[in-house]
Formats: C-alpha cells, structure tokens, sequence
C-alpha cells in the first residue's frame, strides 16, 4: 500500500521576535514528536512564545491553512495549548477546574486528561496545595484536553520524577502517534534522541540544525553548541569549548 501523504501542519513564516528570535521559518507536519534543544537563552521559549503568538511576535503563522493568529478562542483552542515553562499556578481552585479553565465543551475529555495523568484522585483538591511536579501534570492535563492539532510544550518534564518523565514522553509519542504535532522544549539530550521524530537545535536566536535526532546527538552540532562531549560514561563538560 502506498504510504499516506503526511497532513502539513504548522506552517510558520518569518517568524522573529526581536532581540530574542531571528526570522525564522518553520513547517511541522503531522505526526511528529519535534524536540527543541538548545543552551539557556538559545531561544527555545521565544520560538514556543513566536508560535503561540504570545509577546507580539513578527510573521505568521498558519496551522493546517488557517492563520492561527486571526483565530477566536473556541478556534485556538482547537488549533494548538501552550504549557508555559512557569507552572507556578497558586490559584485556590481545584485539579478538575484547572484542567478544565476554558473548555467548558470537554468536560469528558478533562476527566481522560485527568485519568491519562493519573490525576483524578487528585481532582477535587487545590492546585495551590499540589506540589511542583503535580501542578505541572495538572497544566499537561489542560493542554491534552482541548485535543488540539498542536502542542506547545515548554520545558514539560521539568519537576517530574524520573518514571513520569517517560512516562510523559510516552504519552506525548502516543499523541503524535494519534495524528497530532508537539513541539518539546527539553534539556535531556538522552530523551530527546530517544523519543523525537526530529530535532530542531538552537543557538544565538537561531535554528542551526534540523534533522534527525540520533543522527544530530552522536554528530558535532550538538557539542559544539553546548560545549559538551560524549563518552561510555554519559556527557560531560568538553576541555575546550568549541562553540
Ligand atoms: N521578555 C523578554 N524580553 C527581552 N528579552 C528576553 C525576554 N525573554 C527572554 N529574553 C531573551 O531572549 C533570549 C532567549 O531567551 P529564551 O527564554 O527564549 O531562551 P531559552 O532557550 O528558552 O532558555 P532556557 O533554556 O534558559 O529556558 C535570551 O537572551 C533572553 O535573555
């Protein structure tokens, strides 16, 4: 049979915030698990934030032909969530609202978010009483139950434990799987190599490399952006930085 043509997802145009992102251009197609990596300040957050037009970023933005910026809410919704890298959310509501705020048509699909993060127990206390790591499931719940075409994920497994850390990859493998695009900011350079379809590497504001992601780890991009090298025992510091 022949393979199916893959769906374009996310098309992005000269997309640049000033002083954070250089003119960057982007398409994702669907399904795919993209991992952004990238040292601190390299860009990762602004080009999430370009994406999800938070910050009056420059350029476009179109998913699945539609201009993501000229879309209403109940239409953003379906289009793409954003998990921002700051989960802190001391607000006195419940799991259940906090997995619910804005999707008042989804109310099945907020107790399946809740069940996939194995939180329903959890469902009726506050989230300002959770800790780090379950607040953060929380927010991860929001984001899978509006079951949009794209996520926008920064940073999501920081402050989990390191089973739901896989976990949390492999329920975001699963969503790709099902059709959806992700875009992943992670520092794991392991997870990344592990679990994405692709890997964008960024630098400076830039995307410097794009490709795949076993192929780009055991390459020279990815020490020389970190200045980093790969031995039996892991990564350690490179002697001398070469980027
Ligand atoms: N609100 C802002 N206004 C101006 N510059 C900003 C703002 N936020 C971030 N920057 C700058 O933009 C650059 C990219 O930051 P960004 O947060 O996108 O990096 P990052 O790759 O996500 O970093 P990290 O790994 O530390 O989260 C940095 O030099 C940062 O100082």
């Amino acid at each position: 049979m022949e393979p199916q043509p893959m769906t374009m997802l996310l098309e992005a145009a000269a997309l640049a915030m000033p002083r954070r992102l250089d003119p960057t251009d982007l398409m994702v197609e669907t399904p795919g698990l993209v991992c952004l990596v990238g040292p601190n300040g390299s860009g990762k957050t602004s080009l999430l934030h370009a994406l999800a037009g938070i910050g009056s970023p420059l350029g476009s933005v179109r998913i699945d032909g539609k201009d993501a910026r000229r879309a209403g809410p109940a239409e953003r919704r379906r289009l793409f969530a954003y998990l921002p890298a700051n989960r802190d959310i001391a607000w006195p509501l419940t799991v259940r609202d906090v997995a619910g705020l804005g999707l008042g048509d989804y109310a099945r699909a907020v107790d399946e978010a809740l069940t996939t993060l194995e939180l329903s127990a959890f469902a009726d206390r506050r989230v300002d009483r959770l800790s780090t790591g379950e607040r953060s499931r929380v927010l991860l719940a929001r984001a899978l139950a509006a079951r949009p075409k794209l996520l926008l994920l920064d940073e999501p497994i920081a402050n989990l434990d390191p089973l739901w850390q896989l976990r949390l990859m492999d329920i975001l493998k699963a969503e790709a799987a099902s059709g959806r695009a992700a875009i992943v900011a992670l520092h794991d350079l392991d997870l990344a190599a592990r679990y994405a379809d692709r890997l964008i590497v960024m630098k400076n504001g830039q995307i410097i490399a794009d490709g795949h992601p076993r192929a780009l780890v055991a390459g020279p991009v990815i020490p020389a952006v970190f200045g980093i090298e790969h031995s039996e025992a892991g990564w350690s510091p490179a002697p001398h930085r070469t980027a």
